[in-house]
């Protein structure tokens, strides 16, 4: 029996021009669950993620978060929603390189209009937690890799997103470092009861989540083996 979803997407359809990435996905996470999207290159692992998310607007189908319909607001609404509830990682960071790691991490709370003082102290927080205290006024553009992506961890969790999109958040990685970073992302997960959508191609990643599921041209399959015992 699932519990009651925190996202979920209706029989989405996208396309882009000719090129259908979604045709009728239907996937929900629940409070606090990690769920891995699994699927071959091109199938519509991205799309979805960014349909979830309200990044993109499906042509067809719905997008709920918490109970309410999301598709359907304006971008500035969902724009909002973005930044209030829920936190992103990507490939490859995304940080800004002009800007020290404390401002990358901070950013999320400076965009919603939080004091500068109290948004780079938090920064200073999750930096010291994911073992990057050292870094803080470095530019982003001089970290390794694995410093990039705790850092753009860093930055996905200072909001305390109800949900946090992780897109290949380890594919840029060395598999020890990549492990490295999917523990500290699971840790900080787990202890603030966010659920994560955890789109990764490597079997090895996925074994962190609780379930997986398989997107295949433009469709949601579940995986027979469900590790969360619900
Ligand atoms: N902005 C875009 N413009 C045109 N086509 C796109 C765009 N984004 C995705 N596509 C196409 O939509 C389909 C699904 O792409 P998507 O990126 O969602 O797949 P994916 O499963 O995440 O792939 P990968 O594992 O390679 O990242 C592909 O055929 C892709 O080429």
């Amino acid at each position: 029996m699932r519990g009651q979803a925190i996202v979920e997407a209706r029989d989405v359809v996208l396309s882009f021009g000719e090129t259908p990435a979604l045709r009728g996905a239907t996937f929900a996470a629940d409070r606090g669950e990690i769920v891995a999207v699994m699927g071959p290159s091109g199938s519509g692992k991205t799309t979805l993620l960014h349909c979830l998310a309200g990044i993109l607007a499906p042509t067809a189908g719905e997008i709920h978060f918490a109970g309410g319909r999301i598709d359907n607001r304006s971008e500035h609404d969902r724009s909002s929603l973005r930044r209030e509830h829920f936190g992103f990682v990507f490939q490859f960071g995304q940080l800004v390189p002009e800007l020290t790691v404390e401002e990358n991490v901070a950013l999320p709370l400076l965009l919603g209009g939080a004091r500068r003082a109290a948004a780079l102290a938090e920064a200073r927080g999750w930096l010291e937690r994911l073992g990057l205290s050292g870094a803080h006024a470095r530019r982003s553009g001089e970290l390794s890799g694995g410093q990039a992506q705790r850092v753009a961890l860093a930055r996905g969790m200072i909001n305390r997103p109800q949900v946090l999109f992780a897109d290949e958040p380890t594919g840029s990685l060395d598999s020890l470092t990549g492990e490295h970073v999917m523990d500290l992302l699971v840790a900080a997960a787990r202890e603030h009861g966010t659920t994560v959508v955890l789109v990764t191609h490597e079997p090895r990643v996925a074994v962190y989540a609780d379930r997986e599921v398989i997107v295949r041209d433009g469709l949601v399959h579940a995986l027979a083996a469900d590790r969360s015992g619900s």
